[in-house]
């Protein structure tokens, strides 16, 4: 029996090739060519399934092009890049990565918080460019971040680890917002508080945020709400480009209405605005807050999982629209 065909839509690891490579005929974009979507759609037309990361993008257009197409795994948990409506309409499962990346995730913001806090990359500029020419008192002064209020917005799997590295390893005050509180026994094991959006804003030292990108959560902060924050306060996105109005945090950086900020992540990216690469008081990293290596490969095994499990044995990991697999026989090919 002839196996299933998929695609891997980007480079990828050599020994996640190699697993996918006994249960399909692979192709792969081993030399990471930036397809447009016309391209994409025509390597895609006769596969069954599809390993996408977070810059792929699966839409209507893209879906209609391909008739054979039954899952699109996504390394990845956020899944903003993928139009779960249209997916559901086709018949197309999609699934995500969750849980593999929480941990490195969470040291990630908290190495953005200290770093912008306490402007470790703004000072390493400026010594690289040879103006340190001897001690003051207040040079480079930044924010304490232990014993501080740190304010997550997006209490999840991740913001959850953030909050634990907050209040156990740096004494801080947790204080956060969901659109749903939490159980009693989670908030006491992050020693945290809810609160409205609003008090977060306005008590937080440091602000960090992981919601995932919906039209809900677009410009979740934006000016008015950086208006709201402390003239110290320091601001941080792991999450997704524009949750943040980037254009309104320049002007908020570069006017000192807050402190300090860092970001992964950027609306439009791999653009960034222009207006952020000239403000100093910032930390700009290239969406790599899940980039350890062990974490990498945890995250494209289970995206490799969910291909097997789906479309070999009929049973897939993490799916995110589980309705277009009924309640009858496997679709898994
Ligand atoms: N920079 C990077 O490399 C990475 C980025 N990410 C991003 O982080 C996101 C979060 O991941 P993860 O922690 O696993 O997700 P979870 O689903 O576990 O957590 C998301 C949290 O956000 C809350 N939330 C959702 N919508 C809103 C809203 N509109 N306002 C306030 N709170 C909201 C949810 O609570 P409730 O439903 O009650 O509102 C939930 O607690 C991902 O979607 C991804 O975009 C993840 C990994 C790496
Ligand atoms: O998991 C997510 O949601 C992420 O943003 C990151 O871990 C990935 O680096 C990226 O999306 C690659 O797939």
């Amino acid at each position: 029996m002839s196996k299933p065909r998929i695609l891997i839509a980007r480079a990828m690891f050599p020994e996640t090739i190699e697993k996918l490579s006994e249960y399909f005929e692979v192709e792969s974009n081993q030399e990471d060519i930036a397809w447009s979507q016309d391209e994409f759609a025509r390597h895609l037309q006769d596969k069954q399934g599809v390993f996408t990361t977070g810059s792929d993008r699966i839409d209507a257009d893209l879906l209609a092009k391909c008739p054979q197409l039954k899952i699109c795994a996504n390394m990845a948990v956020g899944y903003n890049n993928f139009d779960l409506a249209a997916m559901t309409a086709a018949g197309v499962l999609g699934t995500n990565a969750p849980g593999v990346l929480n941990e490195t995730t969470a040291d990630f913001g908290f190495a953005l918080l200290m770093a912008a806090a306490r402007r470790v990359s703004e000072s390493e500029h400026w010594l690289r460019a040879g103006q340190w020419d001897r001690w003051r008192y207040d040079l480079f002064a930044g924010t304490d971040v232990h014993g501080s209020t740190l304010g997550i917005i997006g209490m999840g799997r991740i913001g959850q680890g953030i909050a634990r590295r907050g209040a156990h390893g740096f004494g801080m005050q947790v204080i956060y917002h969901n659109r749903s509180r939490l159980d009693a026994a989670t908030e006491a094991e992050c020693k945290a508080r809810y609160v409205s959006k609003e008090e977060l804003l306005r008590t937080a030292d440091h602000v960090v945020l992981v919601v995932p990108f919906t039209p809900e959560s677009r410009h979740t902060i934006g000016a008015s709400e950086l208006a709201m924050m402390k003239p110290t306060a320091t601001l941080v996105n792991v999450a997704r480009g524009g949750i943040v109005d980037d254009v309104a945090l320049a002007a908020a950086l570069k006017d000192k209405r807050i402190a300090a900020a860092g970001l992964d992540v950027f609306e439009g990216e791999p653009k960034v605005h222009p207006d952020l690469l000239t403000v100093p008081n910032i930390v700009l990293t290239p969406h790599i807050a899940s980039a350890s290596m062990a974490t990498r490969l945890a995250m494209a095994d289970l995206a490799a999982d969910n291909l097997i499990g789906f479309l070999i044995h009929g049973k897939p990991l993490t799916p995110l629209n589980q309705e277009v697999m009924g309640g009858g026989d496997s679709i898994g090919a």
